[in-house]
C-alpha cells in the first residue's frame, strides 16, 4: 500500500521542530484491556505502550471505544454505574488498579482535557489555573502561587494574551483560550500523563492550530494521548498512532498500532488505510 494523506502544515513538523533534550512523563501502558457497559462488551483485548516524550494518537470510527478506553486510562470509565472492565493499565509499571493505589492519585498524575472546554466560568483565570490544587490537597501560596499560574499559562500559550487580566472570569475568554485555560489547569498538578479527548472538535481553525502548537511544545514533559477524528490533525501531532475498530456490533479492538508516519503511509493492514484515506467512518 503506498498511499499518503493530503497533510496541511499548521502545527511545526512533528519529527524535526526543535524541542528540549530533556524528556519528562511516564510510560503509560495497557495491557489486555476489555470494557464493558452492562452485559455490552465495548472493547476487547487492547494493548498499547503510550511511550514519555510523545503523542499516541488515538483514531477510528464513531463508537469504537477510543473515549471509553481514555477514560479507562485515568480511572474516569469507573465512574459510570454499568461499567466494568479487565486487564491492566500500567503508569511506570505500576497498576493504577491495584487496590492500594488511590484514585486521586491517579488523576493527579493523569490528567484529561475534554472536548468541550470546561474552565469555571466565574472563577478568575488565575484561579482557574490553581483549581485542581485543591482537589489533589496541594498547597501553594504568595509567590509560588504567582510563579506556578505564570508557569502553567506560558505552557499552555496562553499567558501573553491574559498577564494583564488574570482577574478576569475564565468564562469571559474565547472558546480556544477556554481549552488552553483547561490545559494550564490540568498542567498545575504537574501530571506524568495528559489526557485529551477531542480538545479542538469545538474549536475553530486558528485555536485549533494554537492547541497543536500547544500540543507540540508540551510533549517533552508530558507524554500525550488524544483522541482526534481528525486525521489530518493526527498525523500533523502525533509520532504513535493507534487505529481502533468495532466491526458490525463486536467490541473495539486496535487494528493497527506504530509509528504515524507508516500509518499514514504505508499500514499494514487494508481496513487502516481505507480509514486514514478517508474511504469509511
Ligand atoms: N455511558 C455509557 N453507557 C452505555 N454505553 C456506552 C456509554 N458510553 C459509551 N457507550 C457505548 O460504548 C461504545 C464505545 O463508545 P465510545 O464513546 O467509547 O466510542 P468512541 O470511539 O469514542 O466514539 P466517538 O468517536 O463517537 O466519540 C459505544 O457503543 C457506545 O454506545
Amino acid at each position: 500500500m503506498t498511499s499518503v494523506l493530503p497533510v496541511v502544515p499548521t502545527a511545526p513538523d512533528a519529527e524535526t521542530a526543535e524541542l528540549p533534550a530533556i524528556i519528562g512523563g511516564s510510560v503509560l501502558e495497557s495491557d489486555e484491556v476489555s470494557a464493558w457497559f452492562g452485559s455490552h462488551k465495548v472493547l476487547a483485548g487492547i494493548s498499547l505502550k503510550m511511550e514519555a516524550g510523545q503523542v499516541t494518537a488515538l483514531i477510528g470510527p464513531s463508537g469504537c471505544g477510543k473515549s471509553t478506553f481514555l477514560r479507562i486510562l485515568n480511572r474516569m470509565h469507573e465512574l459510570v454505574p454499568s461499567a466494568s472492565l479487565a486487564g491492566r493499565v500500567l503508569l511506570d509499571d505500576d497498576d493504577i488498579y491495584e487496590p492500594v493505589r488511590r484514585i486521586t492519585d491517579t488523576r493527579k498524575r493523569i490528567g484529561m482535557v475534554f472536548q468541550k472546554p470546561n474552565p469555571f466560568p466565574a472563577m478568575s483565570i488565575a484561579e482557574n489555573v490553581t483549581a485542581g490544587l485543591k482537589l489533589t490537597g496541594t498547597r501553594v501560596r504568595g509567590g509560588e502561587r504567582t510563579a506556578l499560574i505564570e508557569e502553567c499559562l506560558t505552557k499552555a500559550g496562553l499567558w501573553k494574551e491574559v498577564k494583564d487580566r488574570l482577574n478576569s472570569p475564565g468564562g469571559a475568554l474565547s472558546g480556544g483560550q477556554q481549552q488552553r485555560l483547561c490545559i494550564a489547569r490540568s498542567l498545575a498538578v504537574r501530571p506524568d500523563v495528559l489526557l485529551m479527548d477531542e480538545p479542538c472538535s469545538a474549536l475553530d481553525p486558528t485555536s485549533t492550530r494554537r492547541i497543536e502548537e500547544t500540543i507540540h511544545e508540551l510533549r517533552r514533559e508530558v507524554t500525550i494521548v488524544i483522541v482526534t477524528h481528525n486525521m489530518q490533525q493526527a498525523a500533523r501531532v502525533s509520532q504513535t498512532c493507534a487505529f481502533f475498530l468495532a466491526e458490525q456490533g463486536t467490541p473495539g479492538v486496535i487494528v493497527e498500532a506504530g509509528e504515524t508516519k507508516k500509518i499514514f503511509s504505508t499500514p499494514e493492514d487494508p481496513r487502516t488505510a481505507d480509514y486514514v484515506e478517508g474511504r469509511f467512518g
